[in-house]
């Protein structure tokens, strides 16, 4: 084999090829963004309210009792909402996962099942569709990007069931977790909350996003050292704006005194929103699918391969639509059966 001469060449004049940065940028702006997030946590816990003041835009409902005799609504009862939403040209197709219900109920054993099926299921159809002969150009994309893991604020420690989820959920999807409404404690029992939960993470081996990359540079091993410091981030929502010193800002107001979310000392808001949207969009988008769906993907073609293997011995042979047929049989099982 020829072997490839790598040193760099320096044209002697301007040839032009440094604009395929640019040239990739506008086709990617023309098509726009997909980002997919999944809200878990009880009831009333804010995952509506803080979606909304992440995006800046009322995105979603808060779906919970507002009066005693309304029915407690069923742990399966998962819905998803889209919107486009657009910042100086460029378009961000948001889907909202919402997952009501969780760790509410008196029996809360295997209420993770559907978000974990849910899950999966976004796998399964994407790689359905990647497998198909006549793919679409663009596939649409519903795999969840990011799971927002909303801990209830109660200054004692996590709770078994979170335990229980937060190790199911870390092998599937990248895993963000928040203490909610963080306004209700103080800040020095909001600290130690947060020093207690991060050794539960710790011990109990839960996966969190950020992972260690081998392939991350100085900067990027610190930008995520500093991230992992901060999780699980003591967040407060509010859609509403209040006047501080003169000016108009997302807070909450109550006898004590005003909150300002967007402010470092009040609150990780901020931190939380940087690292969603202005650092790690992407990398949470591109994690998903190298990562996540990778892994299932490669679970299914094996299964696949085996399953075809015991029926006449064709491992390599390309996807046929009956191959198809059977790998939609078969994820559709796996998914069931928890792969
Ligand atoms: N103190 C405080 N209250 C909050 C915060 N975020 C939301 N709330 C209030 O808590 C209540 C419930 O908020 P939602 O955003 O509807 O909660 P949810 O988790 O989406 O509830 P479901 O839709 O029922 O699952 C509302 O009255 C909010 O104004 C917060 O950070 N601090």
């Amino acid at each position: 084999m020829a072997a490839y001469n790598q040193q760099s060449v320096y044209p002697s004049s301007y040839v032009g090829f440094d604009s395929i940065t640019n040239q990739i940028e506008k086709k990617l702006v023309k098509r726009g963004f997909q980002f997919n997030i999944i809200c878990v946590g009880q009831t009333g816990l804010g995952k509506s309210t803080l979606i909304n003041t992440i995006f800046a835009s009322h995105l979603m409902e808060s779906k919970g009792r507002l009066l005693p005799d309304e029915p407690i609504r069923s742990t399966t009862d998962i819905q998803a909402v889209s919107h486009v939403i657009e910042e100086n040209g460029v378009r961000l197709r948001l889907n909202i996962v919402d997952t009501p219900g969780y760790g509410d109920l008196i029996n809360n054993e295997r209420c993770w099942d559907p978000i974990v099926k849910y899950i999966k299921d976004q796998h399964s159809a994407y790689l359905r569709k990647e497998l198909t002969a006549q793919r679409e150009r663009y596939l649409q994309d519903t795999r969840i990007h990011c799971c927002l893991f909303f801990i209830q604020p109660s200054g004692h420690a996590l709770k078994p069931i979170d335990i229980v989820v937060l190790k199911k959920l870390g092998e599937f999807v990248n895993v963000v977790p928040v203490i909610a409404k963080s306004d209700s404690l103080t800040l020095e029992e909001r600290a130690e909350f947060k020093q207690r939960i991060k050794e539960e993470f710790a011990f109990h081996n839960l996966r969190m996003y950020p992972y260690d990359n081998e392939e991350h540079d100085n900067e990027e091993v610190a930008l995520n050292n500093s991230i992992k410091s901060l999780i699980p981030f003591a967040v407060v929502g509010s859609e509403k704006n209040i006047v501080v010193n003169g000016q108009q800002v997302r807070g909450r107001q109550n006898r004590w005194g005003t909150i300002n979310v967007e402010d470092e000392n009040h609150c990780e808001f901020v931190y939380l929103r940087n690292f969603l949207t202005r650092t790690h969009l992407q990398d949470l988008i591109e994690t998903t699918s190298q990562i996540h769906y990778e892994s299932f993907r490669a679970k299914q073609l094996l299964a696949l391969k085996e399953s075809s293997a015991v029926g006449g011995g064709h491992g390599s042979r390309p996807i046929s639509p009956a191959a198809d047929r059977e790998l939609s049989r078969n994820s559709q099982r796996m998914t069931m059966n928890g792969y």
